[in-house]
């Protein structure tokens, strides 16, 4: 019989993530299912690890984009990947946006088991990623929202940081080389993104494709304040090439350094620091989805 581990983070979904477990045994019917509760940091990544060691077939990540990430880094390395299933249950779900899981609980467990993608995975240095890397003063601000603002606030939390970093403008330099060119910019934020969904607007990379193989690159300039909500209007609505404050490129691989110490954001969390290596592992794990 196959064999199925189902990582469930408690605490994601408004705390709702354990009534799902029922109806998640019952669409994997003919799995051996094995669940597995987090009980914080890290512990998606050894349960995902653990169930590529023991060659399970499939491995179901139940959680928000944080759960996704840490389940995704204890797959990424490993020789033998099992196909993962998505339940998304954070705030902003990115990745199942771009893979066109349904956000409704009930309808993404009606995926398991069926139809499969194989997606991009992206690593820096040397940890992994889904969807996004964020650097910058509006990317540390994001990676401060708590699970406790989230389970409140829900995707609002996200705004009144993102809009308090924006109003404070702290502008930092750094250097980014990419397709043998070089940029050296003082920057509000760089994002470097691997879907068409990035905090849940779909225009900013509308073009991108989970499996593309390309990092899809934006250096947004440090700008007075009269122009931050034009530049953030036009970042959020695809309209870069009409702004002389965004560059927009593709790459497969980006290295960025900055003389100053800078946090990096990926997916969501602020988990890793400046000097960055940024490459795309081309379709690296297969995805229960619609596609
Ligand atoms: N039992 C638990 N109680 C509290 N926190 C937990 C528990 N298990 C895991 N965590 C933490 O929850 C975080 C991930 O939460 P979640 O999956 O909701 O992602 P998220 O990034 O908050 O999602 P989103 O931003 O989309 O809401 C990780 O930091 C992890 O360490």
């Amino acid at each position: 019989m196959k064999k199925c581990m189902v990582i469930i983070n408690p605490s994601s979904g408004k705390e709702k993530a354990l009534e799902y477990e029922k109806k998640i045994i019952a669409q994997l019917h003919n799995y051996e299912v094995v669940m597995k509760e987090t009980m914080g940091e890290g512990d998606a990544t050894r349960y995902a690890k653990k169930a590529c060691d023991e060659n399970y077939d499939t491995v179901i990540l139940v959680g928000g984009d944080g759960t996704l990430n840490e389940g995704i880094n204890g797959i990424a390395e490993q020789p033998h990947r099992p196909v993962v299933g998505i339940v998304p249950l954070g705030t902003v779900n990115d990745f199942a946006r771009a893979l066109n899981i349904s956000l409704d609980p009930d309808e993404a467990i009606a995926l398991l088991g069926g139809r499969t993608r194989k997606a991009d995975i992206g690593k820096v240095n040397d940890i992994y990623f889904t969807n996004i890397i964020a650097i910058g003063s509006l990317a540390e601000a994001v990676g401060e929202v708590s699970v406790e603002q989230k389970t409140s606030l829900g995707a609002l939390a996200y705004l009144f940081e993102g809009v308090k970093a924006a109003i404070e403008n702290d502008s930092c330099n750094i250097v980014i080389t990419a397709n043998g060119q070089t940029y050296k910019e003082d920057i509000m934020i760089f994002i470097c993104v691997l879907t068409n969904s990035v905090g849940s607007f779909r225009q900013i990379n509308e073009d991108a494709d989970t499996s593309d193989g390309l990092l899809h690159g934006f250096i947004v300039k440090s700008t007075n304040t009269l122009q931050v909500v034009g530049t953030a209007k036009n970042l959020i609505t695809g309209n870069h090439e009409k702004d002389d404050n965004i560059t927009k490129f593709d790459a497969q691989e980006i290295q960025i350094k900055a003389d100053q110490p800078l946090a990096l954001n990926v997916d969501g969390d602020l988990i890793s620091q400046l000097p960055a290596k940024i490459s795309v592992l081309h379709n690296h794990i297969e995805f229960y989805c619609n596609n």
